[in-house]
């Protein structure tokens, strides 16, 4: 399995996206491209990301009732992305019918997987608003199985939780995993965080990180910094 970091290119649009990639010389990163920027330039900005050359996870957490999800996605296979996603909570059905949908006519299609709990979930709002009772480990390691039995490759969750779902779903069981945080950085909307380090020591196989990067002083070197400090381990 990869090991990989993903930068999250959360930007307005494709002005400042590209002054950011424009400061990569040297490296080609993994990037997400979010809702954000996707909703602000449409499937142009993947198609001249590509054209650059980088790996794309396109972010766009899918979730409908299965016939909407299924024709949405036979739209996105169209994109050529690396790798996309829904979210779990859409039931088995739902993620098959993604699954269906992007799949193209001669067999091929992205990686697909599933959002579990979100990152800036704590377990007290998910069951004070929610009304979900069951501890949030186990409800990341349930939607982790229902999307295995659905057929998809993955989860995105918490690094903290991917050595859980690794044990639940087997080792080739991709992870993606947001929630990543330099030991001396803020926290900002993300709850269930830990460092690019401890995240390679947990086994993860995609860290994904924004703000981090995108918003240090020197983003290249964020960059490089969270690359040593994952890939290194
Ligand atoms: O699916 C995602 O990528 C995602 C799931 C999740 O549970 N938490 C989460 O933060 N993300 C995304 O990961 C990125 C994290 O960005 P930073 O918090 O800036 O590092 C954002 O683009 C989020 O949309």
């Amino acid at each position: 399995m990869a090991k990989d970091v993903i930068i999250a290119c959360d930007f307005p649009g494709a002005k400042e996206t590209f002054r950011f990639l424009d400061l990569f010389t040297q490296e080609k990163p993994f990037l997400k491209i979010g809702m954000e920027l996707f909703y602000a330039e449409g499937p142009s900005i993947v198609k001249e990301i590509k054209r650059r050359g980088h790996r794309i996870f396109l972010d766009l957490k899918l979730h409908d009732i299965p016939n909407t999800v299924k024709k949405a996605m036979s739209v996105l296979a169209r994109l050529d992305v690396d790798m996309t996603n829904v979210h779990a909570a859409g039931t088995i059905e739902m993620m098959r019918a993604a699954l269906e949908g992007l799949t193209r006519p001669d067999g091929t299609r992205p990686l697909l997987i599933a959002v579990t709990q979100l990152t800036s979930t704590s377990e007290e709002r998910m069951q004070r608003e929610l009304l979900i009772q069951a501890p949030i480990n186990d409800t990341i390691v349930q939607y982790a199985r229902n999307t295995k039995e659905a057929g998809l490759d993955g989860v995105v969750c918490s690094p903290l939780e991917a050595g859980m779902v690794k044990e639940a779903c087997g080792t080739d069981f991709v992870t993606v995993t947001p929630g990543v945080r330099f030991a001396d950085g803020a926290k900002g909307d993300q709850v269930r965080v830990t460092t690019p380090a401890r995240a390679a020591e947990i086994g993860t196989d995609y860290i994904v990180v924004g703000r981090p990067i995108t918003e240090a002083a020197d983003p290249v070197g964020a960059y490089r910094r969270c690359v040593k400090e994952f890939m290194m381990q």
